[in-house]
């Protein structure tokens, strides 16, 4: 499974590398990869994949995940092969609260592709650990996902 996260300051990255970690404990193997380094072509071909991306600007994108966005939208990927579950970085102190990963989701889901589970949310205001926070949220969505 493709882990795939936008990031301004690396709070995504360790995040995404803590649920890969947390996948191989169930002995799902995981790949970490940054926006910036990843095809969007090849997004179609992801069966699933965990995307993960904080909030930056005024409810914008961060960097690396800019540049992602903008080519969804050029190249139009077919993603109606694609799951994906999502997991955005945000501070509640912000209007504009972990807008980010609800941008990236709606033009996922324009793209054809499916959402897994629940959004999950982590609130750099509350002082929690964000890797725990999303760590949990995925054994959430594995309950979802074998309950149904
Ligand atoms: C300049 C700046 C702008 C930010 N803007 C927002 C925002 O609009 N909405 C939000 O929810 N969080 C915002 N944040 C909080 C970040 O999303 C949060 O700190 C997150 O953990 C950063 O993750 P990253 O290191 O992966 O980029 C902002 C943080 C900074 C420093």
């Amino acid at each position: 499974m493709t882990i795939i996260f936008g990031t301004e300051t690396g709070n995504s990255e360790m995040v995404a590398d803590d649920l890969c970690i947390s996948l191989e404990q169930k002995g799902i193997t995981g790949r970490v990869v940054g926006m910036e380094d990843y095809d969007v072509e090849k997004l179609g071909q992801e069966a699933m994949a965990i995307m993960v991306t904080s909030t930056y600007g005024e409810g914008e994108l961060p960097n690396t995940a800019q540049p992602f966005a903008e080519a969804l939208e050029t190249s139009k990927p077919d993603l109606s092969s694609m799951h994906f579950a999502a997991f955005g970085l945000g501070d509640s102190t912000y209007e504009t609260y972990n807008r980010g990963i609800d941008t990236l989701i709606e033009k996922l889901v324009d793209l054809g592709a499916t959402q897994v589970g629940l959004t999950g949310h982590h609130d750099a205001d509350s002082g929690l650990d964000a890797a725990v926070v999303a760590v949990d949220w995925l054994k959430g969505i594995f309950v979802e996902a074998e309950a149904s």
